[in-house]
C-alpha cells in the first residue's frame, strides 16, 4: 500500500550535542528504510522544516510502526494520506 506522509518538525530548545545525535539517528533510520524500499521518496517542503514522503508498506499497521519509531516522532506533526491508482496515469495500464 502506498501512503503520502507529511511530517512537520518542531524541535524544542535542546542541548546541541543531543540535537546532533537525534538528527543523526533520524537520518540513519530514514536511510535504512529507504535502502529497504519501504521509504520510496522524501522531499523537503520548500521553506519549511517539513518533508513529504511516500511509503510503500504492507498495511497501515506497518506504516504506524515506522512512524512511531522515528527518533523525531515526539517533535513531529504527521498527516497520512492513503494513495490509490489514478485512472489517468499512463503507467497504470
Ligand atoms: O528533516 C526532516 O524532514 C525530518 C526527518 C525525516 C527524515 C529525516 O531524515 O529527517
Amino acid at each position: 500500500m502506498l501512503f503520502a506522509v507529511r511530517m512537520q518538525v518542531d524541535l524544542p530548545d535542546m542541548d546541541p550535542n543531543a540535537r546532533r545525535d537525534l538528527l543523526r539517528e533520524e537520518r540513519e533510520y530514514s536511510q535504512e528504510l529507504q535502502r529497504g524500499g519501504e521509504w520510496v521518496h522524501i522531499w523537503r517542503v520548500a521553506g519549511s522544516y517539513a518533508n513529504i514522503s511516500v511509503f510503500d508498506v504492507t498495511d497501515g499497521d506497518r506504516l504506524h510502526e515506522i512512524l512511531w519509531n522515528l527518533p523525531l516522532f515526539p517533535y513531529m506533526s504527521i498527516e497520512v494520506t492513503p494513495l490509490a491508482t489514478h485512472p489517468s496515469d499512463i503507467r497504470a495500464g
